[in-house]
């Protein structure tokens, strides 16, 4: 009718599922947050968990070596020899690795910076000037435990907050400990949690989504067919109804007329009379595919009652409207039916009115589109009044 399509009409059900989708799209992304919280708490439990693992391992590894030398298979300095070297071999991850000290803090194993091998841990200065171990009293030491220092990186000078874990080896005054890099350990949790959220997230936007599209199309299969009519495949009454609220609002914001066609078959009661009502059934079945055949998106074609129709559709032009219902009368006048071998044809009238929001109401504009059908009536059928 127009050169304007309007947006496809939703059902206020379908705008609830729409509402749903997006309540339980914020839902996950609730969840998500706090999966991300929980998880990577419990990781970096884990991770430190692990450390102290480490160093019991190692701690485990020297007492083996030790084993050896009292049972006599190894002299006490080649067990200690061994022992270091095998916590030398003994590194992990990127950074990690074990290093032993004495209780006074002389470094004996440093696998990543031999060259500090020898000097003293108390001796360790950050560059604020201080000197963390010396701060560590010397029982503490010997009970071991977790400790947080600053220490570099082997590649750098520069210095990283480190957690360790340190046990004391009393038969040969090792401390033996191994540390995790605070920032390697956040940025590693970090991925592992994004990808497993990332991962999380996909598999609920798929299921949720896929949930989604299969509902709203059963909800627009089931919504169109409780406004359909089932005879003719148009609009109902009721969906007039519907509708026209959010027809009336676009014509507002756009400005722009609304047209209403109504049609009406002629004599259609001989049509039922002379060839039965079942046959007067596939005449108005025909008569809709026409109907819908000579409109737009954006126009709707409604089943009014028996045989009356009803189109409306947003008008830019009264020509355009005048030239829908003229082809949809040509249209329909040039059908040919069949009747038990009777040929027979069937023509319709309508009437046009225009609405335009600020004149008159939409009810006023159906009664004027009814009184200009009944006027082409009147002057003769078979024609469109406007
Ligand atoms: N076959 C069939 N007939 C219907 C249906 N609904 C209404 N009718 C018939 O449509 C006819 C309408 O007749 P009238 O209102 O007298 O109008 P008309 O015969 O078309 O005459 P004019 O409108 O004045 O040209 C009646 O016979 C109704 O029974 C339907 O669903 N199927």
């Amino acid at each position: 009718m127009a050169n304007i399509t309007t947006q496809p009409y939703r059902l206020p059900l379908q705008n609830k599922l729409f509402g749903l989708s997006a309540v339980i799209f914020a839902g996950l992304i609730a969840f998500l947050l706090f999966f991300y919280m929980s998880f990577s708490n419990s990781l970096e439990k884990e991770k430190k968990a692990q450390s102290k693992h480490l160093t019991e391992s190692a701690s485990g590894m020297v007492s083996y070596f030790h084993e050896l030398s009292l049972t006599g298979q190894l002299s006490d300095d080649v067990a200690k020899k061994y022992a270091m070297e095998a916590l030398k071999e003994s590194t992990y991850s990127n950074n990690g690795y074990f290093w032993i000290s004495t209780l006074d803090g002389k470094i004996l194993l440093q696998p990543y910076k031999p060259e500090l091998v020898g000097m003293s841990l108390l001796d360790w200065q950050y560059t604020d000037g201080s000197y963390p171990f010396r701060d560590i009293e010397r029982d503490e030491r010997k009970n071991g435990g977790w400790v947080n220092y600053l220490w570099s990186k082997n590649d750098s000078l520069e210095q990283f907050p480190k957690i360790g874990y340190v046990l004391y080896f009393e038969p040969w005054d090792w401390l033996v400990g191994t540390g995790i890099y605070i920032d390697d350990m956040e940025k590693n949790v970090f991925w592992t949690v994004a990808k497993a959220s990332g991962m999380l997230l996909f598999g609920f936007v798929l299921f949720i989504s896929s949930a989604i599209i299969t509902i709203n199309y059963f909800v627009n299969q089931l919504s169109e067919q409780s406004v359909r009519d089932s005879l003719t495949k148009l609009y109902t009454k009721r969906f007039l109804e519907e509708v026209i609220p959010g027809m009336l609002e676009n014509e507002k914001r756009h400005n722009r007329a609304l047209a209403v066609i109504f049609l009406d078959i002629d004599h259609f009661k001989k049509i039922n009379d002379t060839y039965g009502h079942h046959c007067g059934d596939k005449v108005l079945q025909k008569i809709a595919n026409v109907m819908m055949e000579c409109t737009r998106t954006g126009d709707y074609c409604i089943r009014y009652g028996g045989e009356e129709f009803v189109i409306i559709g947003p008008c830019d032009d009264n020509k355009n409207v005048i030239a829908v219902a003229e082809r949809i009368r040509k249209s329909v006048a040039n059908l040919a039916f069949n009747h038990d071998g009777i040929e027979f044809t069937v023509t319709l009238s309508a009437g046009i009115a225009l609405h335009e929001h600020h004149n008159t109401s939409f009810d006023e504009t159906l009664i004027n589109a009814d009184m200009k059908l009944y006027y082409a009536k009147e002057n003769g059928r078979n024609r469109v009044a406007f």
